[in-house]
């Protein structure tokens, strides 16, 4: 039998690889991680970490103002305090997480790694050869292909600001998008937020969307709808946003129209691997068309969200792999996802559109959270709750948006994977009084 360097080598080392490759390596298997940039990619360093350390004052400041003047203050944030309260917090996981993987027995090489063969990968001049190999090299932002692109930023780039621009332009309303626009506009950003087709977070249930919107435009973000960005243009030390019939002056640009996946230069067309900007194509084992050489995390072209803990579960699902643990098809659990804007809006299993299309199988639930007691505790205005159940009157998808949307849905999360009865959700006794109570009591 064929010797190889390694049992098995991962290209990236983001949560697409790391949770799966410290317990590959625990087990006893002769593992090698390939990282170009930073160590741990992009959700510590430039995604959910840094972005919801930025978000935290914001948040405060919601908490604050919908007091209605119990806690007093202007709730002014400063942002070079913020970034660097934000950089000193996430400084240390490169090494902390390096360390966790040199410990475990895990070989880095830093370098770009790019596959030679079914079972060798290069990084810049030298050659590693293993059993398996598993490509995890994640997604970068999308740039606009319009006249003057080059002027725009990144969501990089805006977490390293110093100081928010008083003039910013986003464009896009996906996550980041939307979440972004929150941050500036609570940091004292005037913020035009152009949403091209006219909608923002399209997975999501728009009802809640044009709420969370709508509270974004009483702040004062101005909500541009079903236009096209035509061009940038330099004026000074401002932009002028171009659009089909207006045009904005910024201080910054913000290109939040979504991310590609990262397949160029890694050697795919050579194997006849299947990729495009969606990511690679894999089966039900994460495999590419090579058997031997697997895919992990947010370069996997792929319906489920591509969020940390979808990579964190495939990664997990390949080392179980890997270690002989289980040859079974990989599957998915149902993912939750939240969007940090103010307010929440969080969401898991079978969505309202979804339940809508299939009557006879769903019942749907909206409920007004508004006069719920335990929701005076957070100065809540608005919250809505959105249940759906099958036939057998179990839980299976659930829907809100409030302040605390994320812990609501994370709450209902294993009565919705799990199918629990209503025997089973009565043996519950959860923390009273916590929002995780509140959210139980409302099946
Ligand atoms: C602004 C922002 C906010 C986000 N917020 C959230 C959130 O709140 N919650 C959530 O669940 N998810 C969030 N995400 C998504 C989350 O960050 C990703 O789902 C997660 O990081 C995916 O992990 P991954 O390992 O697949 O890819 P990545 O973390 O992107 O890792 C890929 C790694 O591969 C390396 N690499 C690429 N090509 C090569 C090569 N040829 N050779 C060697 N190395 C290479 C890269 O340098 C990188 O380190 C956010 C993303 C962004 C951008
Ligand atoms: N809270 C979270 O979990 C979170 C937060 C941030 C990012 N993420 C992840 O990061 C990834 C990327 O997020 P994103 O917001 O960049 O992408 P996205 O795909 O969510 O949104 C992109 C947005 O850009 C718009 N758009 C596309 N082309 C455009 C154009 N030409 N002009 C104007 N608008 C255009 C789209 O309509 C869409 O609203 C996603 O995978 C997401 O899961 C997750």
């Amino acid at each position: 039998m064929q010797e190889f360097d390694y049992d098995v080598v991962y290209i990236g080392s983001g949560h697409g690889t790391f949770d799966g490759a410290i317990p590959l390596a625990a087990k006893g298997k002769r593992v090698a991680i390939v990282e170009a940039e930073k160590v741990g990619g992009t959700c510590p360093n430039w995604g959910c970490n840094a972005k919801i350390l930025l978000d935290a004052p914001v948040a405060l400041q919601q908490t604050l103002r919908a007091s209605d003047g119990i806690i007093s203050g202007s709730g002014e944030i400063d942002w070079a305090k913020n970034r660097a309260h934000k950089q000193a917090a996430i400084d240390g996981i490169p090494d902390a997480l390096q360390a966790g993987m040199e410990g475990a027995g895990i070989q880095m090489y830093f370098g770009h790694g790019r596959l030679v063969d079914a079972h060798t990968v290069s990084v810049d001049n030298k050659k590693i050869t293993a059993e398996n190999i598993v490509i995890s090299t994640g997604l970068r932002p999308h740039q606009l292909e319009v006249p003057g692109q080059d002027l725009t930023h990144d969501s990089k780039e805006f977490m390293d600001l110093d100081h928010m621009p008083k003039h910013l332009v986003v464009v896009g309303g996906g996550y980041i998008g939307v979440e972004f626009a929150t941050m500036a506009n609570a940091a004292g950003s005037e913020v035009t937020l152009l949403l091209h087709s006219g909608k923002a977070l399209a997975r999501f249930n728009q009802t809640y969307v044009e709420q969370m919107l709508s509270d974004l435009e009483a702040r004062g973000v101005n909500i541009v709808r079903n236009q096209e960005v035509e061009k940038f243009v330099e004026n000074g030390t401002q932009i002028e946003v171009v659009l089909s019939e207006d045009t904005f002056t910024a201080d910054w640009v913000l290109d939040a129209t979504g991310r590609v996946a990262n397949v160029e230069n890694l050697g795919l067309e050579d194997l006849q691997i299947q990729a495009s900007a969606q990511g690679i194509e894999v089966n039900e084992y994460l495999q590419t068309t090579v058997p031997s050489i697997y895919a992990s995390g947010d370069v996997i072209d792929k319906r489920q969200p591509k969020l940390t803990p979808t990579a964190q579960f495939e990664s997990k699902y390949l080392m179980h792999r890997f270690a002989g643990e289980s040859d079974a098809a990989i599957d998915y659990p149902v993912i939750a996802t939240n969007v940090f804007t103010t307010p929440r809006i969080a969401q898991a299993g079978v969505t309202i559109a979804e339940a809508k299309e299939a009557p006879e199988q769903y019942t749907i639930q909206e409920k007004d959270l508004s006069g719920d007691w335990y929701r005076a505790v957070d100065y809540e205005k608005d919250p809505k709750l959105t249940l759906i159940f099958n036939q057998k009157q179990q839980l299976v998808g659930a829907t809100e948006i409030s302040e605390r949307a994320e812990d609501t849905i994370n709450a209902l999360l294993p009565a919705i994977e799990f199918g629990y009865t209503p025997d089973q959700l009565e043996r519950l006794v959860y923390i009273f009084p916590a929002i995780a109570f509140d959210a139980i009591g409302n099946l």
